[in-house]
């Protein structure tokens, strides 16, 4: 399979800070590819030299099988790009602004912009610079999938955008895929790259910490669950649960029925199973924490012992 990008030891310095250091990754033609890390972490900086945007200190790369600098021209035609920083002003109307970058980004298939508009919950209609953060991110999507591109560079594509439009987005990526595009998309959070992406990079202070396939990573979810169980007694309830495996920092409280609060690693599964067998009146699943269930595990050895969880520490 060949690569849609490569980087050779990519580094970028913005004067004493080392944004970028020595990335080397490749992301296979056809595929999802996530890139995870925390704020500052370097995920933007990246985009941006595959782009062109910046130029690196050190390193380099290919996209499309060109050097960013040579092919800038022809790669914008084939990349579709959502910065992280998306701004959009003017007094010009959705419409009209998309029709404007189609004659720069190359044919768009009649409907097209119709059609992403249209599942997104988009109003063409609207001037730009009144429309909502949400509605703007909406508009920046629609310019990077409209022209059907070899590949898609979405920086945090998703901020803003409320439950339902994001997997909208995430079935669009699902869709490019399919149709032999690929997609390089960062976030910051586990639960999207999970469902979107193939393999993903753990970029942490502008290093690869690793590149791992989604499976693998989906293991180390942390996730603290919350459930409401009426018709049952506490000790009951801690009977049952003491046996889940990869279940800690339980707590199981007497007041509007038996309350109970966890800590699950890995799959939920045993879990859901567990509490299965009683009426559950209330649960609630919280977003897996990024810093608590991915970076500790993969940290290197200094940042650890700074205070993080050993790998062999997790129940
Ligand atoms: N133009 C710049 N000048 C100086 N430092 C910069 C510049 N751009 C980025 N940096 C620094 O480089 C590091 C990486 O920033 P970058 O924006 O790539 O991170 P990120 O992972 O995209 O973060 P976020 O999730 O907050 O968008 C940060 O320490 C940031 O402060």
């Amino acid at each position: 399979m060949d690569h849609a990008i490569e980087t050779s030891g990519l580094t970028k310095h913005y004067g004493r800070v080392t944004a970028l250091a020595d990335v080397s990754l490749h992301v296979d033609t056809g595929s999802v590819f996530g890139v995870i890390g925390p704020n500052g972490a370097g995920k933007t900086t990246m985009m941006r030299l595959l782009l062109d945007i910046i130029r690196p200190s050190a390193g380099s790369a290919r996209v499309l099988g060109r050097s960013p600098r040579e092919g800038a021209q022809r790669l914008r035609r084939n990349i579709g790009f959502v910065p992280g920083d998306l701004r959009l002003e003017g007094r010009v109307t959705g419409r009209q602004l998309l029709r404007h970058y189609a004659r720069i980004s190359g044919p768009v298939a009649p409907r097209a912009i119709d059609t992403l508009a249209e599942r997104l919950g988009l109003d063409l209609g609207k001037q730009v610079r009144t429309l909502s953060k949400g509605n703007k991110q909406k508009l920046g999507l629609v310019q990077a999938f409209m022209h059907e591109p070899a590949l898609l560079v979405l920086d945090e594509p998703t901020s803003g955008l409320d439950p339902l439009v994001q997997q909208e987005f995430l079935a669009m990526v699902r869709e490019a895929k399919q149709t032999g595009q690929t997609v390089f998309l960062s976030s910051h959070v586990l639960s999207e790259i999970q469902q979107a992406a193939d393999s993903v990079a753990i970029l942490r202070e502008g290093r690869i910490v690793t590149i791992s396939d989604v499976d693998s990573l989906r293991l180390t979810a942390v996730r603290r669950v919350r459930v409401g169980i009426t018709g049952s007694t506490p000790d009951a309830v801690r009977r049952v649960l003491e046996e889940v495996p990869h279940l800690s920092e339980l707590t199981v409280g007497d007041g509007d029925g038996v309350r109970v609060t966890a800590r699950v690693e890995g799959e939920i599964d045993p879990f859901v199973k567990a509490i299965g067998v009683f009426r559950v009146s209330d649960l609630a699943v919280e977003e897996p924490d990024l810093e608590e269930s991915v970076l500790r595990l993969y940290s290197s050895p200094e940042t650890r012992h700074s205070g993080g969880t050993e790998p062999n520490d997790v129940r």
